[in-house]
């Protein structure tokens, strides 16, 4: 074999074990990917819900690998996972311009919604701050479509989230359960304020499943945290909120339980469920902490008091509602699925049933 040919074949040695590598590097880990769902009836609705599916699985193994040389070529040259996911932002983006440009073409009546209060933030002829900062037309359109993206994302999955795993939570806690539909029962305006042991509930079941389980920050400079362990600029600074929520050292040696008393202050003993009372977002970060905490927080848990006490009640009134899977136990919970938000796999599967009257 002449010296040519061996260089030839070392090469290809060397490439193919390089690509070998890079293969196993970038493969999505098996735990990341979704579970196997029945094909769609509608083949429409299917491929677009086939196409949501598969972007999103691109996104958490993106979230969850650091950006490599790979990563970094394939999005200079847009190829590859690149593609696809500037393809799904584009999906997004252009529902949210739907979105933006029926607002700009309907004469507002009635209360202004969100929408309509950064439109006309951006509109003040005083160059007000936003309309500094967007002052050509495209622009402020554009800020307005990640307005509606970013609420959607914020506001929708998270609150979702929360309450599925708040419903399987009281089904897998007969006792917690009985005293939420008490609760609710006992107040019936639906005014969900006074509702504390609800409350309660709602925010025991974010411990153990927060709607963000892992976030971050990366260091715009060297740093010492507060624990003292030192982070160089340019580092990701994470923490989870799901391990945080199951430590022992933070919640005792009952931090696998679903207990909502322990966010409340012992009642008056006459049926009276207790106060709610909070704790620190260092300790309890689901809706993270500090300048960048949550904007809806307070939102939030309005919506899910009143979806909640609204489902109960009726459910006590006219039907009753079974989880018929995954199946309600405290051993055997059900499984995650890692996306931005934390979701239940395959969903949860209720049966409702109208009650003789
Ligand atoms: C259970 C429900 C919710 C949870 C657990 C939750 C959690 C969070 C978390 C962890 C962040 C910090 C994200 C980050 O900066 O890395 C955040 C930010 C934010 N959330 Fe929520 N959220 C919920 C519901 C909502 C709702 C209903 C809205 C509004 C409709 C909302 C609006 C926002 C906004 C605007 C921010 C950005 C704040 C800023 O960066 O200054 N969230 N949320």
């Amino acid at each position: 074999m002449e010296m040519s040919q061996v260089a030839y074949v070392l090469l290809f040695l060397v490439t193919a074990g390089l690509l070998f590598r890079l293969r196993r590097r970038g493969a999505a880990p098996a735990e990341l990917t979704t579970t196997a769902h029945r094909p769609h009836p509608n083949p429409v609705l299917g491929n677009t819900v086939e196409f949501i599916r598969n972007r999103r699985r691109f996104f958490d193994w993106r979230a969850l690998t650091p950006l490599t040389f790979v990563q970094k070529l394939r999005r200079l040259l847009n190829v590859g996972n690149s593609r696809r996911l500037r393809e799904a932002v584009d999906v997004i983006d252009d529902y949210a311009m739907s979105v933006v440009e029926s607002k700009m073409a309907r004469r507002e009546d009635g209360d202004p919604d969100l929408l309509s209060r950064f439109k006309a933030a951006m509109d003040e002829e005083d160059g007000g701050e936003l309309g500094a900062m967007f002052p050509t037309p495209e622009g402020k359109r554009r800020l307005l479509r990640d307005v509606v993206v970013s609420f959607v994302l914020a506001g929708k999955d998270t609150t979702s989230s929360a309450l599925t795993w708040f419903f399987w939570l009281l089904a897998a806690n007969p006792r917690c359960d009985r005293r939420v539909r008490d609760e609710v029962s006992r107040s019936p305006d639906g005014d969900v304020k006074g509702m504390h042991y609800l409350h309660a509930a709602i925010t025991e079941a974010m411990r153990l499943y927060p709607p963000v389980p892992f976030n971050g920050r990366v260091a715009v400079a060297d740093d010492v945290l507060p624990g003292g362990a030192a982070v160089r600029a340019g580092w990701f600074a994470n923490y989870s909120a799901y391990a945080m929520g199951r430590m022992e050292k933070l919640w005792g040696d009952e931090c696998l339980m679903f207990s909502p008393e322990r966010w409340l202050q012992v009642g008056d003993g006459d049926g009276d469920a207790g106060e709610f009372v909070g704790v620190d977002a260092a300790r309890y970060p689901v809706f993270h902490a500090g300048p960048r905490v949550c904007l809806g927080k307070e939102m939030a848990y309005v919506q899910m008091k009143t979806v909640a006490a609204a489902v109960l009640r009726r459910v006590s009134m006219g039907f009753s509602m079974e989880v018929a899977a995954p199946a309600p136990s405290m051993k055997s919970p059900p499984a995650y699925e890692m996306t931005a938000t934390m979701k239940m796999r395959g969903g949860l599967w209720v049966r409702l049933r109208k009650r003789e009257e």
